[in-house]
């Protein structure tokens, strides 16, 4: 009897131990980016506090931070026992190259969490995504989470969204839309508004993964996020817009002093930690 009980306790440790990222935060070297390492402590932070124990099937975001998501989870000895799904190219090339197993929304349209990048987090936990000109997959991969996870570094962290994001929020178009769409942006009132290019790389619009535009409308700072999304999201030729609202759980922030702040929904608020 009290060899079973050792037995299961032991089990349970293993189950426990397996999930453990193999190398211990402080045992790394630290990045000679202070920003690089920022977003290295909030992904890898934010991982080691959410994972799941039976993890199944993982949404894995885009962006600069988000290579330390993939990365941390490629530290896990028990990385071949889930799925991991894509929020575009890059998020696929990183499952890839981390050892991970790659598939897809259409046959996991369930996941048990999703982390991802931020350009700005206010204090409700709405975001601003698309800076790297991903966000329609991003937004299909998060809804279809149990948990959706922001990590960001401390420059990404606001108190109203439109306050240090001036690029504007990325707007996904059908290409052929895009006048008629800039010519509603700014009956909408928008401050700045700019088809995005492809720059050196491309001469051009950039194309998005789903093979449209993208539009950045800076509309100062957005007090009603949600209005604003259903306002764009309304419009003929909007796909889809970088406002994340009522999604996320948490935040994880990499702090300049090497510390990660985080916020988090608790009940009906916000706690700020
Ligand atoms: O389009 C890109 C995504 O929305 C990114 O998650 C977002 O731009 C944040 O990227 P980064 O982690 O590079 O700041």
């Amino acid at each position: 009897m009290l060899l079973r009980l050792f037995g299961s306790k032991l089990l349970s440790f293993q189950r426990s131990f397996t999930k453990m990222p193999l190398i211990p935060y402080s045992q790394l070297t630290p990045l000679s980016d202070p920003t690089e390492e920022s977003k290295r402590l909030s992904a890898y932070k934010a991982v080691d506090e959410n994972f799941p124990d039976t993890p199944k099937v993982i949404g894995i975001g885009s962006g600069s931070t988000v290579i330390y998501v993939a990365e941390r989870i490629g530290q896990l000895d028990n990385k071949r026992d889930f799925i991991c799904i894509p929020t575009g190219f890059q998020s696929k090339n990183l499952i890839l190259d981390n050892g991970l197993l790659l598939g897809s929304i259409e046959q996991y349209p369930e996941l048990d969490i999703t982390f991802d990048g931020a350009d700005e987090i206010d204090s409700n936990l709405n975001a601003i995504k698309g800076g790297g000109a991903c966000l329609f997959q991003e937004k299909l991969v998060a809804y279809s989470s149990k948990k959706f996870v922001l990590v960001a570094d401390h420059r990404k962290k606001s108190s109203d969204l439109g306050k240090k994001w001036i690029k504007g929020i990325p707007i996904e178009v059908v290409p052929s839309a895009y006048v008629y769409v800039e010519n509603k942006l700014k009956e909408y009132g928008a401050e700045t508004i700019t088809l995005r290019q492809g720059g050196s790389a491309k001469a051009g619009p950039i194309i998005t993964d789903n093979n449209n535009f993208l539009i950045d409308a800076h509309f100062g700072i957005v007090s009603n996020p949600r209005e604003l999304h259903l306002k764009l999201k309304n419009t003929l030729g909007i796909v889809e817009t970088g406002i994340f609202t009522d999604h996320a759980k948490r935040a994880y922030f990499g702090e300049k002093d090497g510390s990660v702040t985080f916020r988090t929904i608790e009940g009906d608020s916000v706690l700020e930690i």
